[in-house]
Order: C-alpha cells, then sequence, then structure tokens
C-alpha cells in the first residue's frame, strides 16, 4: 500500500486584518490576508512605515486586529504562546547575564522548571546556532554576529514551531550575515520550524525564503508575493546567478508598482 504524506498544516492565517493604532485615524493595516504553511520560510518586504512589524506583532498576539482574525496552528492569537517565538526589532540581551542564562531565560519564565533540565536546553539551543564555546561570556564580549546568534538561541531555547523574526541582521556586516543567513537554514532544516522574516533586505529576502511577501503603504496592504523557485539548498553561489537576480528584479518590480500607484509616476 502507498503511504501518503500528509499535507502540511496552515502554520499562520491571516483573514481580513485591519489594524488602527488610533480610532479616529486611518487604518495602518487594511484587510490583510496571509497564509503561511508550516515549515515555510516567508519573508514579508515593503516600505518603511508600511505596516510589516504591526502584522508581525499582530500575529504575535502582541496587538489585536481592529477587525479580522488570525489564527496560528488553527488557534486563535494568544500572547506568549510558548509555540511561537517573536523576536522584535529591538531585541537584545540582558547585559548582567551571561550568554547561558540570557538563554535560559525564557525557561525560567515558563512553568517551573528543574535547573539542570534548563541547562540542558539552553546548551542544545547554543549547539543549534554553533556558539556552545561561549556559555559563561557576557553580551559586551561577544561580537554583534555572535549576539544575533545568541538571541536566535533564545528563541529557540523553548522549541518553538513558529518564529516571528523582525529584521534580525539588519546590524550585520554583509560577512557575518551571509553565514548567518546559512545557520538559520540548516537549523530550520533541522528543526523544521516555520519562519516568517521581515526584512528590507530584498537580496535577504530572496536567498533565504519559498516565497517573498511585498506590501504596500497607506493603507499597508499586502500587494502580492513572488515565489522562489531556487534549489532547496542554497549556497552563497547562488548569489551571483541569474535565476537569483530575476526573482530579485520580480520582487523589486512589485515594490514599484506600489510605489507608483501610491506616489504617482513623476519621481
Ligand atoms: N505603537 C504605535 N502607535 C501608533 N502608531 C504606530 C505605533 N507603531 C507603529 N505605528 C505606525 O504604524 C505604521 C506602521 O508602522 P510599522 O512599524 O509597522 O511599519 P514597518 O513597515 O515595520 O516600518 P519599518 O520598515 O520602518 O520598520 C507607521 O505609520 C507607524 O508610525
Amino acid at each position: 500500500m502507498t503511504e501518503l504524506t500528509p499535507l502540511p498544516q496552515t502554520a499562520i492565517e491571516v483573514n481580513q486584518v485591519s489594524l488602527a493604532y488610533q480610532s479616529d485615524q486611518p487604518p495602518e493595516l487594511a484587510a490583510v490576508d496571509l497564509t503561511v504553511r508550516e515549515g515555510d520560510f516567508i519573508s514579508l518586504v515593503g516600505p518603511s512605515g508600511c505596516g510589516k512589524s504591526t502584522l508581525l506583532r499582530l500575529i504575535a498576539g502582541v496587538l489585536t486586529p481592529t477587525s479580522g482574525s488570525i489564527t496560528v496552528f488553527g488557534e486563535r492569537q494568544i500572547a506568549g504562546w510558548s509555540q511561537l517565538s517573536f523576536v522584535p526589532q529591538e531585541a537584545s540581551l540582558l547585559p548582567w547575564r551571561n550568554v547561558l542564562a540570557n538563554v535560559r531565560l525564557p525557561l525560567e519564565l515558563g512553568p517551573r522548571a528543574d535547573e539542570a533540565a534548563m541547562d540542558q536546553k539552553a546548551y542544545a539551543a547554543l549547539d543549534l546556532v554553533n556558539l556552545t564555546g561561549v556559555a559563561d561570556k557576557y553580551p559586551h564580549q561577544l561580537s554583534g554576529g555572535m549576539r544575533q546568534r545568541v538571541a536566535l538561541a533564545r528563541a529557540l531555547v523553548g522549541q518553538a514551531r513558529l518564529l516571528l523574526l523582525d529584521e534580525p541582521f539588519a546590524a550585520l556586516d554583509d560577512i557575518s550575515r551571509n553565514q548567518l543567513h546559512l545557520e538559520l537554514l540548516r537549523i530550520q532544516r533541522r528543526t523544521g520550524i516555520t519562519v516568517l522574516m521581515v526584512t528590507h533586505n530584498i537580496f535577504e529576502a530572496v536567498f533565504l525564503s519559498q516565497a517573498v511577501v511585498v506590501m504596500g503603504e497607506k493603507p499597508g496592504r499586502i500587494l502580492g508575493s513572488v515565489a522562489i523557485d531556487l534549489p532547496a539548498q542554497r549556497t552563497l553561489k547562488l548569489l551571483g546567478t541569474p535565476a537569483f537576480g530575476s526573482l530579485v528584479g520580480a520582487v523589486q518590480e512589485l515594490l514599484e508598482q506600489g510605489w507608483s500607484d501610491y506616489h504617482g509616476n513623476g519621481r
């Protein structure tokens, strides 16, 4: 008998979501629909201020939509839900805690657990990001790229099924960023975690994702998405290929379309 592979579950379903921060002002987001399947890596790009972080905060349950609905793995959004890990733009490590204690933090805030078990999980998360050698160092003793890896380990320590990342690599140089891209893809393959990432970097979005969702502004809305049909095993050599260049071009075109719809063509 042939074995049937189960279809991937829907990880995120955003249905006609609008959000107005102030009830007497036009909404920041209007009628947003977005579906992310389990195991996908999806990036969100769009002009500054179009509402990308707002959409991420809504999915994380930190904000509640003015109208519409959001489900995560079939359930209504719940702030602080253990299956979801949200790394906001300003995510920072606690300077007075060493690396191990920073990574342990989400476990300490959860249901009471054994000290040794928490350490074991924190070491496993550090191993996932290739950082076991620095467990007793403090954040100021690390490079920017290492600090990002610690933040990633902290996001992964609770074994979340969904990772929401808000511009996680914005402050890094190209070399560290490329290295972390490869690490993140390796982690995703190893854990099967679903990732939704906000970025300003179109190259990064195309390199990492299965699809790039493009947003427009005023009000923030989804303009469309570009499916990224690059080989599943991404290597840095892909960055110089014509296929990569034409996908970056397709994302750019959608962004420019949104820009001229809003501002007109008289640039
Ligand atoms: N807490 C808040 N209260 C009121 N307005 C807000 C708040 N947070 C964001 N906004 C407004 O909502 C809009 C969308 O902001 P948001 O941060 O989601 O955009 P973004 O696309 O992530 O921007 P960027 O790419 O610059 O980070 C902006 O006009 C912003 O000024």
